[in-house]
This record gives structure tokens, C-alpha cells and sequence, in this order.
């Protein structure tokens, strides 16, 4: 269309249209999304090139207008453009917020969630449970005390709190035509937009300006850290702040930011590969009792679940795997080309082409899977393919330079709450509804939903 080029197909559920096209017209297409060419990778061979190959030309962010706002003028690491202030921010994330070791010390947070979790879910017996609610309040209240050390989310201040949140993530799924067609931007003006963009960051920066005022005052209190309300995310970053001789700094701003990408990076996706998972294993009832069975075996009578014990749970694995392959959370992965013209595929492609790697598709491509339309976590058993970025047929998290570093926590949030739940409840659909009947219709706004919270009912063992 005039202006718009391919903007249209941006709506509603992208990454299938995409698809679509891409059956038709291959694995590279360059579109236009309004004065922005892109494009769009469709298969695991052409991610590779891009993601491998050319990974450094192809690890910097198209500048979101909104998003960009929101993150203290990308001073996140998810949107800070690719270079040393990157590197460094980057460093922070996977050395010291989120390294195997930090995550492996969040587990009494993990344990006493999911204690919460199981409390709620045997109230409801025998009523239905919805787990649209239920999951994300877990993460929320998993990533919040990982964040700050406590769970804000239960005070007063805590439930603004969830509310800034609830608005944060719908704002960070606002992509509009200014993003694409520069010359509209007084549209935002127009229809308020920017308005209530500035007024929302005002109070978020208040809301988040207070916790770090907060901590500053308890941290003196020594008393605080041996009550287990230490080391968090919040603490970590005050420590480099305050600390001006090392390698990396940080200003206020930027503590602020870090955090944000926590909570926007941590809470929907987890909670959605969640429901995904529970809506799969009651839509195949035989792969919800081998997983039972292998948990139930694993763990005997054994009340409390251990990393040890989960490392042996294969089969859970497995399951999360297929899950993640055929409902990623984050179906289209944005990059953009640097400075540089380069020849992809025998394509020449321009510097500061927008890339978008359509996951979804590549996990659903005949080429990389065996009747890929069918769940069968079976096929991840004796293969040595993974989601940490060197496969790539499977990359619900990316990968190369900008794959996300929030692997090991997530995954490790995933597999302890499926390991409890599996093991204390047996499972069913409300009203003797089947499997087939589920309605499977997706949402999508920068991270992908079922459209019809899933509801369920849960039978304690
Ligand atoms: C199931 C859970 C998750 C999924 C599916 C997911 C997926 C992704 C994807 C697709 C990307 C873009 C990667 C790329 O460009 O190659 C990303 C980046 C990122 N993720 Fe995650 N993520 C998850 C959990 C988390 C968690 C728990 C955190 C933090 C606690 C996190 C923080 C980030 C950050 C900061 C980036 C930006 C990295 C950069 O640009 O250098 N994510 N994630």
C-alpha cells in the first residue's frame, strides 16, 4: 500500500502471514514496512547466516519510540544500540544478575512461590482454577523478590505497583505506524499517545525511584540481609553504582532500566510457555501421564524438589522443549543490520535493513522437524538439540550476541512449578470437556498468548 507498504501485515498474528509468504516466496523476503525495509528469515539454514555468520552486524535494535521512553532512553540492555555500553550492561546481566550460580541461589524463592502456588490452587478444589491468573502472578512474585529482595506486590505500594506493571507491558507492545513512517510521528501527539506515554513514565519512575530509596535505607540495617532479605537484583546494581573503580558503571538511570528488563523480560514470557505447557499436556493426556509417571517416580514421597532431582527428569525436559518449539513465546525476534552492506544467501542486502527472524515459523518448518504440526516431546529424547542458541531449528530465545541471558532463571522457574504441580495434582478440563475441544486461537502483542485463559481442574494426590 501507498506509504504503509507491508505495514498490514503487521496486525493481529503476524508471525502466520509471515509464514504464509514465506511458503510461497522462500526463506529471505524483504518487505517494507513503511520507509523501513525488512527483512523477514524464515528458516533455520537462513537464521544461521544472520544470527551465526553475521551475528555482529546483525546485533543492533531498531530504535522503538515507545520502548525506547519507557527504558530511560534504552539505557537496558534489551534496546541500548550494540557497542560498549552494550558490552557492559550485557556483562552485568549474565555475570552477575543472572549466572547459573545466582539463579541456583533463588531457589528458596522458587520453593516458597510455589508452596503459595499449591496452597491456592487446593482452595479452589473442586472448583476450576484459572491458570491465566495464577501463572503470572507467580512469576511476578518469583521475579519481584528475585528484583528487590521482597515481595513488593502484597503492600499498599506493592499493588500500584502491579498496576504501572500491567500498563508497562501493554505499553512495550505498542509498535505503531511512527515506528515505521517517521514523517507520521505527530500522530501520537494526536491521539495521546505520547501523553499518556510521559505520564506513565513520570509515575513508574516514581514508583521504582522509592524502592531504590528504600533499599538504600534498609541495606544499613545488617539485620535485613540475615534475615534473607539479601542479595537481589537491586543490591547487585547499587553495588556497582556505588563502586566506581571497576570496569563498569552504572548511573541511577541505569539501575532503574536493568530492572525494568527483569520484570518485562521475566514475567509474561515465563507465565505464557506455562500455560502453553498445562494446555498441551491436557490436550495429550498420554504425555500428561508418562511426565506424571517420571516425576512421580523421581521423587517417590519426597516432599521437597531439588535441582538433583529435576536434572534427572528427562521426559520434563523434553516437553518443554516442544512447547517452546511450537509456542514461542516471542514468535518474531527484531534485529537491525549495522553500518555495513552485506551479501546474505547471494542476496545483497543494505546497511540498516530491520531483521525479523520468525521463530515461530522455523519451529513449524518441514525442512528442520518430522510432522512438525504434532506435539511429540518424544522427538527431543535422544536428540541432542537445545534452545540455548547453537540449534538453530529451536531459538525461542534468540541467539548470538543479543540471545537472551535469562535462560537458566526462566528455565529453572519453568521446571520447578511444572515438577510441583505434576506431581501433587492430577489434572482435567472443567465439565468433562476433552483435549480437542480446547480452543487453541492465539493473542499476540509482543509476546504470544492463548486467547481463552485456560481453566482447569486440579485433583489433589
Ligand atoms: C521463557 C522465557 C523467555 C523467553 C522465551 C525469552 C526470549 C527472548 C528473546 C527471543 C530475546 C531476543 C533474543 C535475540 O535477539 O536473539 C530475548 C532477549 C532478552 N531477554 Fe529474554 N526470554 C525469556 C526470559 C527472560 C528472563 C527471565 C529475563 C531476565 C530475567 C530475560 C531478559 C532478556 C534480556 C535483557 C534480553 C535482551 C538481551 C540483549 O539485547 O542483549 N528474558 N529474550
Amino acid at each position: 500500500m501507498p506509504i504503509l507498504g507491508h505495514l498490514r501485515l503487521l496486525s493481529s498474528l503476524p508471525h502466520h502471514y509471515l509464514q504464509l509468504l514465506s511458503i510461497k516466496h522462500g526463506p529471505l523476503m524483504l518487505l517494507h514496512f513503511g520507509s523501513i525495509s525488512t527483512l523477514i528469515v524464515s528458516s533455520a539454514d537462513a537464521a544461521r547466516e544472520i544470527m551465526r555468520t553475521h551475528d555482529i552486524n546483525f546485533s543492533y535494535r531498531h530504535p522503538f519510540k515507545v520502548q525506547g521512553k519507557l527504558l530511560y532512553n534504552c539505557k537496558d540492555v534489551s534496546f541500548s544500540p550494540y557497542g560498549e555500553f552494550w558490552r557492559q550492561l550485557r556483562s552485568i546481566f549474565v555475570l552477575q544478575l543472572l549466572s547459573n550460580k545466582r539463579v541456583q541461589s533463588f531457589h528458596y524463592i522458587r520453593e516458597e512461590e510455589a508452596s503459595i502456588l499449591i496452597k491456592k490452587i487446593r482452595e479452589k478444589h473442586p472448583g476450576p482454577v484459572n491458570l491465566r491468573e495464577m501463572f503470572p502472578d507467580f512469576t511476578n512474585y518469583v521475579v519481584c523478590r528475585s528484583a528487590f529482595g521482597r515481595n513488593y506486590t502484597k503492600s499498599e505500594n506493592g499493588k500500584k505497583f502491579l498496576i504501572l506493571l500491567r500498563e508497562l507491558s501493554e505499553l512495550m507492545g505498542a509498535v505503531g505506524i511512527v515506528d515505521f513512517v517517521p514523517w507520521l510521528s505527530w500522530i501520537s501527539r494526536v491521539n495521546g499517545l505520547d501523553k499518556r506515554v510521559d505520564r506513565f513514565v513520570k509515575q513508574l519512575d516514581n514508583f521504582l525511584e522509592g524502592m531504590i530509596q528504600e533499599r538504600l535505607e534498609t541495606r544499613k540495617d545488617k539485620q535485613d540481609v540475615l534475615e534473607g532479605n539479601g542479595e537481589n537484583f537491586l543490591d547487585i546494581l547499587l553495588d556497582i553504582y556505588n563502586d566506581n573503580s571497576g570496569d563498569v558503571s552504572i548511573d541511577r538511570d541505569g539501575i532503574k532500566a536493568l530492572i525494568l528488563d527483569v520484570f518485562i523480560g521475566g514475567i509474561d514470557t515465563t507465565s505464557t510457555v506455562l500455560e502453553w505447557v498445562m494446555t498441551e499436556l491436557l490436550r495429550h493426556p498420554t504425555v500428561m501421564e508418562k511426565l506424571q509417571n517420571e516425576i512421580r517416580q523421581i521423587l517417590k514421597d519426597k516432599h521437597d524438589i531439588k535441582d538433583d532431582d529435576l536434572e534427572k527428569m528427562h521426559y520434563l525436559k523434553a516437553v518443554i522443549k516442544e512447547t517452546l518449539r511450537y509456542h514461542p513465546p516471542i514468535p518474531l525476534v527484531m534485529r537491525r543490520q549495522g553500518n555495513k552492506d552485506l551479501k546474505i544467501k547471494g542476496y545483497d542486502v543494505r546497511a540498516g535493513t530491520l531483521v525479523i527472524v520468525n521463530a515461530w515459523a522455523i519451529g513449524r518448518d518441514p525442512v528442520s522437524w518430522d510432522e512438525p504440526e504434532k506435539f511429540q516431546p518424544e522427538r527431543f529424547l535422544n536428540s541432542p538439540i537445545d534452545f540455548k542458541g547453537l540449534d538453530f531449528e529451536l531459538i525461542p530465545f534468540g541467539a548470538g550476541r543479543r540471545g537472551c541471558p535469562g535462560i537458566a532463571f526462566s528455565v529453572a522457574t519453568i521446571e520447578f512449578v511444572l515438577a510441583n504441580l505434576l506431581q501433587k495434582f492430577n489434572w482435567e478440563l472443567p465439565n468433562g470437556a476433552q483435549g480437542q475441544d480446547l480452543d487453541m486461537t492465539e493473542r499476540f502483542r509482543g509476546t504470544l498468548h492463548r486467547n481463552i485463559p485456560l481453566m482447569a481442574v486440579a485433583t489433589h494426590v
